[in-house]
């Protein structure tokens, strides 16, 4: 796989019309990734319901063989990356830690998520 190319140089400023293409340019990404947000905001509230569900049976929060199909939508979709994609949006859905809305700017919430974050998920399965 080759190597994703990185750009030591400053932007330069004696470019303008390329500067105000590249503003413009993330002003883009940043709208997209403000509805990337909300969406997984949308989905975290949508899947702890179906966790609680379950534990109110009884059953168990993981569902490991829905996550395998999470997971190959997500690489069906994008690719073999978007295993890594699916795996942080299942972290990031999971219960058991802090929720998403409590993310503000809450360190101490951040904090709490310390543990989920190594990688492997609550089957120690790892999803890097
Ligand atoms: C939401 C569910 O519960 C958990 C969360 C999942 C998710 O966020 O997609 C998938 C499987 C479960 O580990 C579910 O079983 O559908």
């Amino acid at each position: 796989m080759s190597k994703p190319e990185v750009t030591s140089q400053p932007e330069d400023a004696s470019q303008p019309l390329a500067e105000a293409r590249i503003a413009e340019l993330r002003r883009s990404i940043d709208e997209i990734d403000s509805a990337v947000i909300e969406l997984l905001r949308r989905r975290a509230q949508l899947s702890r319901q179906v966790q609680k569900a379950r534990i109110g049976q009884r059953g168990a929060r993981i569902a490991p063989a829905r996550e395998d199909r999470v997971r190959q939508h997500f690489r069906s979709g994008l690719g073999t990356k978007g295993e890594h994609v699916a795996g942080a949006v299942l972290l990031l859905c999971r219960g058991g830690g802090p929720s998403v809305a409590a993310a503000n700017g809450d360190a101490a919430a951040a904090d709490g998520d310390a543990a989920a974050a190594d990688g492997n998920d609550t089957t120690g399965r790892s999803y890097r």
